[in-house]
Formats: C-alpha cells, structure tokens, sequence
C-alpha cells in the first residue's frame, strides 16, 4: 500500500487554505470519501476533505480483518462516543462507537457486507423520496462493489461454502471488494442446518443480495481476495475510493481538522467551513456546495453558507447542524445558539438497531474463535495470516439469518402488535411510517428479525461496554464458546441527537432511546425464542454443552424475556435518521440531500435514511453516496 508521502492529495494545513474548492466535504469518513472520488473524476472540479481524526492509512489494525474487536474503544480510531443513560435499558449509558479516521466508521467495522430488503428502499420511496426505491438504488450497489468470486480465491476454505449467489445482482469492478470468509466457524454448518429444518423461509436462502434475504447462510465481507497484495484485507473507503484518487490535483483532504462549524447567512445560504486545527479556528470558503457527511451525531453542523456536503458520519452530522444555527430554535437556544434556519428535524428521528442474545459453551473437542486466548493457537492463525492470508484472522464475522415476524408469531399476536404500533402516539414516527412499519410485520417475505453467530464468547453482563463486552466472563475463561443474537430490522424506539453547548468538542447528548416502545420487546422476545429453537434442533444441539448466559431463564415467559432484554441490549452499531430524508416537515433533508431551508449545503451519510432496514447498513451507505455524488453532479451539469 502508498505511504503517506506519496499520496499528494493528504496536504498540509498551509496547502489545504491555499486552494479554492467548489466543493468542502465535512468528514472524510465511508460517504465523505465515496463523494470525493466520485467529484474528483472530473479534473475541472476542487474538492476539500475535512477529517477530524488521524490518517491510520496502512495501519496493520485496520488493514487486518479480525482486528476490529481491538481497534473499537481505542481513542486512535473511535470516537468513544457514549449514549446518554437510558431509562428503558437498565438505565445504562451505552459506548456507541463511531470511526475517528480516514475512512470512518468503514475502518472499525465488523465488516459484514448486507444488503437490505427490496422492500426497505421502497418504503422510502413510499413516504416520498422520489427515486430511492429499490430497483432506482440496484445499479448504485453494483457500482460500489467488486465481488471477489469464491473460485478465485486463492486459499482453500476451513469447510465448504454453502452460500449460493447470483452474480447478475453483483458489481464487478466497483471499489469495494466484496469476498466469503474462507475461515468460517466450524459449527456455522450446524447452525443453517439446524435452521433450515424449522421452515421454508428460514433455512438457506437462494441469494441473499437480491432484494430477498430471508433465511440462514454465509453472507459476505467487505475483505479483498483478489489475487494481488491485497488479498485477505479490509477493502474500505480509503483503499477503495481515497488510494485511487489521492494523485488527482484537485483533491485536498486535510486530517487532524474538527469542523466547528458551517458558515451560514441570514438567509441560510451556507458559504464556507470554519474548522480547528491544532486549537487555532480557520476559515475555508466554498464556491458551489458543502457537504455534511459526519455521520450521525454530526448535524448540528448546519450553520453554514454555501452547499457543504457533510458526510462527518451519522453521528456527528446533527452536531455540525445544531452548532450552525441550523435546527430547532428552542434547542439551539439553550446552548446560546442563534438559529439561522428553522429545522425542527435537525437531530431527531434518531434510530439504531438494538440486538440481545443468548451465549453457550460448546462440547468439547469444538473450537470457537475463543482458541486465541491459546498462545499456541494465535501463534498458529498467525502463521497463516503471514503465509498466504488464511485463518481466522483473515475473517470477518458474518453467518446470519433472517426470519419474519409473522412467521414466528400466531396471527392473534401479530394483529396485537399492529395495533401497539398504529396506536402510538410518542414513538416520532408519523402516521405514514407507522402504517409500513405495521405492514411489514405481517409480511411473511419480510426479514423483520436477524439473526447473527457471533463466534466467540462475549461477556453480556458488559454489553454497555466496547471493551468489557470482549473479555470473557471470568467463570468462561479457557473455555470455547459463541453468542447467538437477535436485531430488530425497523425498531420503534426512537431518539435524538441534540447539542448541550456551543463547544464544538464537547459531544451531543445522544439518546437512541432503547426500548422504549413495547413493541420492540415483544419482536425481540420471539427472536430469543427462535435462538433456544435452533439450538435445540439437530445437528446443532449436539454440537452444545451449556447456556452460559443465562443461566437460567423461562423463554416461555413473556415477562421473564422482557426482564432479560431490558438488561442484556446493545447497539448493532447502526444509529440512522437523525439528519432524514423526507418531505418538509417530515424530514430534515429532501430527497436530493438538500437540507431543508439551506443553499449549498447538503447531506451525505447514514443520517438521512428516513426508516431502517433488515441487515447491516454500509452497502446502503456506500449506494447512498454513490447516489448523492450523482446528483451533486446532475444539479450543477458536472
Ligand atoms: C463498530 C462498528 C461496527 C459496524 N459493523 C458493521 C458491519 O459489519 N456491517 C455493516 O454493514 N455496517 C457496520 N457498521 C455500520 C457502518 O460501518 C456505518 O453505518 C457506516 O460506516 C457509516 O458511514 P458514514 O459515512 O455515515 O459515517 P462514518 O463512516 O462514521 O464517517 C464520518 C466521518 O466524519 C468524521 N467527522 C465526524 N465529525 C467531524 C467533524 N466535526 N469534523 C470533521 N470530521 C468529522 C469522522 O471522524 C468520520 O471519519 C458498523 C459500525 C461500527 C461503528
């Protein structure tokens, strides 16, 4: 890989002030850099990168799959954000993790490659998005993707790939790669085996990157097995769109630079980028747009002038926002604010998918991911990382399932629910959302439940902790064992991202509001009960000595699971909303990614999906950008 110095584009303060730039992006993170490269392609266009974190480029911790379980809580690449305590979830303040370096949050991920349900991305357009159903974002997904076909690959797998896919629905020479881990957990066979003996829908499915992902399988890894010296590593948005890019003259990206703030006229025209670097504040003028793209909790920065487009990572894009005068008066108030532009929507809507599960021990004999607490067995997995890139430390996590509702639920108690949800009036949702969410749960093809092996032990006592939650629990040291967990595709939980001080380093309050909608429980509820139903089924339940965690539980018992869940829920580290797309009065942005009530500025990131989606959400944020830099360029005839 390049080093640094040889990368023109990472500059220096001095060079960074002395261009001119058409377009400033605030956050070189997953979207930031998609929308760079993307503006880039066209040598009469400038484009700026303001990225508050290190470079990290080449760095063995990023670059190495398995590593993500060190990196997450480590302050060179998190930002260590934490949510404030939540009073339905044991009223615990949650680490909630976001990626502080090129790359962002694509840096520090598990690196599960999904792809939401057909149905997720037309609902969007239902509520009014003009082009953002599913088969408007198709083509975006293969462009982003190069789908690394299992026959290449250069290593033989651990055990044989069950996994079928269609490559018509995959891209082909797009900047991600996307690959099968060929070290898998032995025991991930009894899981879908086990799994598709409980029904139709939920044993394998045909292809999970069609639009229909319900079932158990294989999915895949945002890791690179091309056969060049890139094989076995974390494909992300530095190696996928920065590293091609870096020699081309009008990109400036400049690390180490926390954006304060957007520079924003009476009349919410937003003209510039003031940002810190090494504590002195400076002024970065832009000619056509900015973009937001810091995640997020970074919206507040909407105080600007011309059309930013943030791509800061959801996080942190409502701070950007708030911190700019761009938002609800009442809230900017309180921290001293002046609000330049009314946008009530600013930092609500805020929606992560929360997860809870159940840990076993396996028989002995088995080995789980837990063999590296063994000298000889890192050494070993080592070794073969070293050789040829095989092992478990060339793998990402990634066998999973995805289940209705509706089919794990009697039509009784999934009438119930629709009216819990129909019927509530303080989830934030509005009546449109609030009928597809119900739609979907009575949807037999839809994958309302993911299910997710999580190869090794984990400590669910400390699921507030990003750290803690890896160590074993002290009584399961030594031992081998996994998780099985269970995540909500569209959760009614709501929350919001808001400021407390004009500081720009002092962080939001973040709130995702963990379950404080019932309906939320019972969905989780069903998936607990679906977890003890596979792992009670052959050839899976030979393959377990105990339940670790808990001990001891009725599953039976709505009230006992509801006990469990409220003290055993984290995130699955996919916070959306809080900048959403929508129509004015319902979203913060339009569909364009324009932010209501500004000029030239827009948003760029996980902030603007207007309604979850079943599965993990990068292959929608790398669609999403991929979409947006398309109409930066169709709006100003680029
Ligand atoms: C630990 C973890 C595990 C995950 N695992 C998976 C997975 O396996 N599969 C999956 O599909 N998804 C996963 N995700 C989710 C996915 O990675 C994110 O949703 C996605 O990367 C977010 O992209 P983004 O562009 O919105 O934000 P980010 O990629 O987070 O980018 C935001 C960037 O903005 C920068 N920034 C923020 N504020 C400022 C500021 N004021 N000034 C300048 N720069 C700023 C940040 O440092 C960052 O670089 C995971 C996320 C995390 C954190």
């Amino acid at each position: 890989m390049a080093e640094v110095s040889q990368l023109p584009a990472l500059c220096s303060l001095e060079e960074f002030l002395e261009q001119k730039y058409d377009f400033v992006i605030v956050g070189g993170g997953t979207a930031g850099l998609v929308v760079a490269a993307r503006l880039t392609e066209n040598p009469n266009v400038t484009v700026g990168v303001l990225e508050a974190g290190p470079a990290n480029i080449g760095d063995p911790m990023i670059m190495m799959p398995v590593m993500y379980t060190k990196i997450i809580g480590d302050p060179k690449y998190d930002w260590l954000h934490k949510t404030v305590p939540q009073k339905s979830a044991n009223d615990l303040e949650y680490d909630q993790p976001r990626g502080r370096c090129l790359g962002g949050s694509s840096a520090i991920n598990y690196q599960m490659y999904v792809r939401g349900h057909k149905l997720d991305y037309d609902d969007w357009a239902k509520l009014g998005n003009k082009g953002w159903g599913y088969d408007d974002l198709l083509p975006y997904f293969r462009k982003h993707e190069q789908f690394d076909d299992p026959a290449g690959y250069s290593t033989v797998s651990n055990i044989p790939l069950e996994t079928k896919y269609n490559t018509n629905f995959h891209g082909k020479d797009g900047p991600i790669h996307t690959s099968f881990s060929t070290w898998r957990l032995p025991l991930e066979k009894e899981w879908i085996a086990a799994s598709s003996t409980l029904g139709n829908k939920i044993g394998s499915p045909v292809n999970a990157w069609d639009g229909d992902h319900l079932g158990t399988f294989h999915s895949l890894s945002t890791i690179d097995r091309s056969k060049g010296d890139m094989n076995g590593t974390r494909s992300y948005a530095v190696t996928g769109y920065l590293l091609p890019s870096a020699k081309r003259p009008n990109l400036k990206v400049l690390t180490e630079a926390l954006v304060s703030k957007l520079v924003v006229s009476e009349g919410g025209e937003v003209t510039g980028v003031e940002f810190l670097h090494s504590g002195v504040s400076h002024i970065v003028q832009v000619m056509k747009e900015v973009v937001l793209s810091a995640g997020v909790v970074c919206s507040p920065l909407l105080r600007s002038r011309s059309t930013l487009v943030l791509t800061i990572a959801q996080i942190k894009s409502p701070q950007v926002l708030e911190l700019s005068g761009i938002g609800n008066p009442s809230i900017l108030s309180k921290s001293g604010i002046k609000c330049l532009v009314d946008n009530p929507r600013v930092g609500e809507g805020f929606n992560d998918h929360s997860t809870t599960g159940f840990g076993y021990e396996v028989v002995e004999g088995e080995k789980t991911l837990d063999m590296l607490q063994n000298d000889a067995d890192i050494q070993a997995a080592m070794t073969a990382y070293m050789t040829d890139k095989s092992g478990p430390f060339s793998s990402g996590g990634a066998a999973m399932g995805f289940v209705s509702y509706a089919d794990l639920a009697t039509p009784s108690e999934v009438a119930a629910l629709q009216k819990s949800i129909l019927s509530d009036n303080d989830t934030g949702h509005d009546a449109a959302t609030k009928k597809l969410v119900a739609q979907s749960i009575a949807d037999h093809t839809y994958g309302s439940l993911q299910f997710i092996l999580i190869p090794a032990t984990i400590n669910m006592d400390r699921f507030d902790s990003q750290v803690a939650m890896f160590q074993p629990p002290a009584h399961q040291l030594g031992k081998q064992g996994f998780m099985l967990v269970t995540c909500i595709g569209r959760p009614l939980s709501r929350g919001s991202i808001h400021i407390t001080s004009s500081d720009p380093q002092a962080d939001p309050a973040i709130d995702p509001g963990y379950l404080t909608h019932p309906a939320d429980i019972e969905v989780l509820s069903k998936g607990l009960q679906m977890i003890e139903k596979v792992v009670s089924t052959s050839p899976m339940k030979e393959k377990i000595k105990r339940r670790y965690h808990p001990e001891t539980i009725d599953t039976g018992d709505k009230k006992s699971l509801e006990a469990y869940i409220r003290k055993a829920i984290t995130t699955e580290y996919h916070p959306i909303g809080s900048v959403a797309m929508g129509k004015k009065g319902v979203g913060a942005v339009d569909d364009r990614l324009k932010v209501w009530g500004t000029k030239g500025l827009r948003v760029i990131d996980a902030s603007v999906m207007p309604l979850h989606i079943s599965g993990n959400i990068i292959a929608t944020v790398y669609a999403i950008a991929e979409k947006g830099s398309d109409m930066i360029k169709e709006d100003w005839g680029l």
